[in-house]
């Protein structure tokens, strides 16, 4: 519960009543307690209206249209998750602490005599996460505004057919009997600045795939990774046939479609920033387009809600905390074992072990934790030739 400070006094009148009745009166103290579905409507009946409208937006243009036979009822919920109203009261009851915004003007509250100020509520990030989702909030808003989403039909119909991006990490897993390997293509990151200066985004993934990579990741984000969706097209057009894994930080399912016209296999969708709704209806839309979600956890309570959405079948467990940086490669087997290892494994769940491999030992040290699949980045992209740098991460020549 967030703690409260009297800033000032609005009124040196005597308060009518007591500061504990006053506590009680007073409505935005009161943990909120709407929830935006209600428990048992299925979550279809919630998108598909939504979808249908996006699909006839796509087709046309004409959204609104489609919209209008949704019923009110359902307009209305839908209006409200839209637009976003209550999204961060939602995510923080299901642990998740990134907001999506700043909270934006002078936090009073007029209630009674006081004024009153929640503490925290000043517009600085907590983290390095909520820097970036706040970034990308207003740069997602920006590049819907110069390409809204009926724009982008003829490029989702003319983009490269959709490659199977699970499919190629179990065939890699079953034909080296390691880890399926997706090599990230990153120039820079928050935590580790620049790993390559001469960064050239197509050779590299070239060589990645000579060296026996099953797919890629790409880097987009510009700001904090220097990375670009040019750099996506360029990879997927230059010959490569490794699928492609557009790694962003997605909040608004523009993205997904968008990252489809630049001919992306797969998507990445972050537990901690994203409510279960939203990982719902995410990844409802990649399966719409054929699309790969990979959804990445980063501890227990995060697995245990992406356990209890259907239809997620590959997770992704970072070893980096991205709030603090900190790195430990021990957080995948913890995150594998005992029960929820088991659950996992029955729902036939492909788990990507992410983040600060280096050696042979690392690999086969998730390996035994359970991975079928691992994401690796710095210690090959640092290396002059990528493709050796595959080869002495797996202590072995994975090509063949
Ligand atoms: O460079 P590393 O430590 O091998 O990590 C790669 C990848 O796991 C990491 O880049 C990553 C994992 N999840 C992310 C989410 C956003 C940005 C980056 C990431």
């Amino acid at each position: 519960m967030e703690s409260l400070n009297v800033i000032s006094s609005a009124s040196t009148a005597k308060p009518r009543f007591s500061f504990r009745q006053f506590l009680k009166k007073s409505t935005f103290l009161r943990p909120v307690q709407r929830t935006l579905v209600p428990r048992r409507t299925s979550n279809w009946k919630i998108f598909t209206p939504i979808l249908k409208a996006q699909q006839s937006e796509l087709k046309d243009g004409s959204a609104t249209v489609s919209k209008s036979k949704i019923s009110e009822g359902e307009a209305l919920k839908v209006k409200e998750w839209e637009v976003g109203m209550f999204r961060d009261e939602v995510a923080a009851s299901q642990g998740i602490r990134i907001r999506r915004r700043p909270p934006s003007g002078p936090p009073r509250h007029y209630v009674g005599p006081f004024e009153f100020r929640l503490q925290n509520e000043g517009n600085t990030p907590r983290n390095i996460l909520e820097e970036i989702i706040w970034h990308k909030d207003v740069e997602v808003a920006q590049m819907k505004e110069r390409k809204p989403l009926f724009t982008l039909g003829k490029a989702l119909d003319n983009a490269p057919s959709v490659q199977d991006f699970i499919g190629a990490l179990k065939g890699a897993n079953s034909r080296t009997g390691l880890p399926g390997l997706i090599a990230e293509v990153k120039k820079a990151s928050p935590s580790r600045g620049v790993l390559r200066e001469d960064f050239d985004p197509v050779d590299i993934a070239k060589a990645y795939e000579k060296g026996g990579a099953a797919c890629l990741s790409v880097l987009t984000d510009q700001k904090y990774f220097q990375g670009s969706f040019e750099n996506l097209e360029a990879i997927r057009n230059s010959g490569v046939k490794c699928p492609l894994l557009c790694k962003e930080f997605i909040i608004d399912a523009w993205q997904i479609y968008y990252a489809r016209t630049k001919g992306a296999d797969a998507v990445l969708l972050i537990a901690g920033v994203l409510p279960d709704l939203d990982i719902k209806y995410m990844t409802k839309i990649c399966k719409l387009l054929g699309l790969a979600a990979l959804v990445e956890v980063h501890d227990e309570k995060e697995m245990d809600r992406v356990l209890q959405i259907d239809g997620i079948e590959l997770v992704g467990i970072n070893n980096r905390d991205l709030e603090t940086f900190k790195v430990d490669i021990s957080n995948t087997k913890k995150l594998l074992e005992g029960d929820r290892g088991e659950r996992i494994r029955q729902k036939g769940i492909t788990v990507v072990g992410e983040s600060g491999l280096f050696t042979p030992a690392d690999i086969s040290y998730v390996q035994e934790a359970g991975v079928k699949a691992v994401l690796v980045g710095e210690s090959i992209v640092k290396q002059k030739d990528p493709a050796k740098g595959i080869t002495e991460l797996f202590g072995k020549d994975i090509s063949l």
